[in-house]
């Protein structure tokens, strides 16, 4: 199933907004509820929600605990993911460090480097391995997801060996190079800068609907 982009964003929006909600003990809770809280029309979560299967009633709103489970569950399966992080430079080293990123989807379990200093150690409870043993450990530790935060020019040789052996299925590059990935592989891609661009093209022509 093909979804958009700026739809699977709005349901990880969703899906942090419920789980407050959840923790908060609040039962029920309407589109327009949730719309006004997120900045999106009622309509849009309505549709947004009946896409994956309807689950709501009209006028009566959704239940809280079962739209969570409902979301959770479009967003990604039941199961744990073990990502590997390439690169422990200063951007590595921050990812590692924010409690944004601890999450009972996934799990930082290993990391990846080939400076002499970072090889060999543990970086907030996680070991660093050499790039040159990727292939292996990958397959040794069970992981499926890497994080590249290394320079540009190494990105291609990190993807490269990392899905030597086919395991890797997605990869979420924060390098400033485009990769070239087997056929299978995910490469979703962030660079803070163009985030940004987007948000001044947005003020330029204020007004505009962003999406
Ligand atoms: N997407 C964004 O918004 C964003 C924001 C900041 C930085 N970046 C990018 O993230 C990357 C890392 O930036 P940084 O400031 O942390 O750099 P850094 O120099 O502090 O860290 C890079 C790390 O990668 C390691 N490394 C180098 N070659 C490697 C290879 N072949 N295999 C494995 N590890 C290797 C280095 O030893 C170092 O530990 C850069 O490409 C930078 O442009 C992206």
């Amino acid at each position: 199933m093909k979804v958009a982009e700026p739809t699977v964003e709005r349901l990880v929006q969703y899906r942090r907004l419920l789980d407050r909600m959840d923790r908060d003990k609040v039962q029920v809770i309407s589109s327009k509820e949730i719309g006004d809280m997120l900045g999106f029309k009622a309509s849009q979560v309505r549709k947004d929600l009946s896409y994956f299967g309807e689950i709501g009633k009209r006028g009566v709103g959704y239940n809280v605990d079962r739209l969570l489970k409902h979301v959770s569950d479009i967003l990604s399966p039941p199961r744990k993911w073990n990502v590997g992080l390439v690169g422990v430079g200063r951007l590595g080293e921050a990812l590692l460090d924010h409690k944004a990123f601890l999450s009972d989807k996934y799990e930082i379990v290993a990391l990846f480097d080939v400076s002499d200093e970072k090889v060999g150690e543990t970086f907030f409870g996680r070991p660093c391995f050499h790039v040159d043993d990727m292939p292996e450990k990958l397959e040794e530790m069970d992981i499926e997801i890497l994080i590249l935060t290394v320079p540009k020019d190494a990105a291609q040789r990190c993807v490269d060996a990392g899905t030597e052996k086919g395991q890797i299925k997605g990869v979420l590059n924060f390098s400033p190079s485009s990769v070239v990935a087997p056929p299978g592989l995910i490469v979703y891609s962030v660079d803070i800068s163009v985030e940004l661009e987007k948000l001044l093209f947005y003020l330029k022509h204020e007004g505009t609907e962003s999406i």
